[in-house]
């Protein structure tokens, strides 16, 4: 194998697995998760639902874990009401054509968001506009904000429930923090409502 992508491929593990590893030292990450569980299941158990949003690899995420809330995750059992506000392309098109691209997101909360609900937000910088403004509905809707971010929260940080700030500024090494987390919290969420 050419030497360049040997290097390049260790290079890679090697901050993945030092990303992985600092995640797994912090205690404080394990108390986060458990919060944002209690958060997500207090909201389902009272009949309210989830909602996803977030842009290019974080919008496949939020629809990556409303569809393992909807349909299943480790196993069967009943489907869990949580919706991706990235899927619709009538509706996101209509949106930004008609108000911009910074209100895709907001605008959906105000239309489907109830107080109660729990609105799960992913920005690797915190500094996505239409994911900064769909926290402002939230905010004034009652709806409470699970966020997920890199190391330094951007402008998400402080205005979020629960805070998940992967500790790495690179942005594929915070989405992969992300889709960890994100599957930890649909399996306990998962098991917490219908144990087996
Ligand atoms: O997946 C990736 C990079 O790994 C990209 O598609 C990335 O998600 C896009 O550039 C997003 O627009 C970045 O937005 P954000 O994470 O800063 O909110
Ligand atoms: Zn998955």
């Amino acid at each position: 194998m050419e030497n360049r992508i040997n290097q390049f491929v260790q290079a890679e593990f090697d901050k993945t697995l030092a990303n992985f590893n600092a995640m797994a030292a912090d205690a404080g990450l394990r108390e986060q998760i458990a919060r944002a569980v209690a958060i997500c299941v207090e909201a389902l158990r009272a009949g309210r639902k989830i909602l996803f949003c977030g842009n290019g690899g974080s919008a496949a995420d939020a629809q990556h874990w409303a569809g393992e809330l909807v349909s299943r995750f480790y196993y069967d059992r009943p489907g869990l009401p949580a919706i991706a506000l990235t899927t619709d392309t009538s509706i996101l098109t209509a949106i930004g054509n008609d108000y911009g691209y910074d209100y895709t997101f907001a605008r959906q909360v105000e239309a489907l968001g109830q107080a109660g609900d729990v609105l799960v937000a992913i920005s690797t910088s915190g500094r996505s506009k239409n994911v900064l403004r769909a926290l402002d509905v939230a905010e004034q809707k009652g709806i409470k904000v699970i966020g997920f971010t890199g190391a330094s929260g951007g402008d998400m940080a402080g205005r979020c429930e629960v805070c998940f700030k992967v500790p790495s500024t690179e942005t594929p090494r915070i989405q992969e923090g992300h889709e960890f987390i994100g599957h930890l919290l649909c399996a306990l969420i998962e098991s917490e409502i219908f144990p087996r």
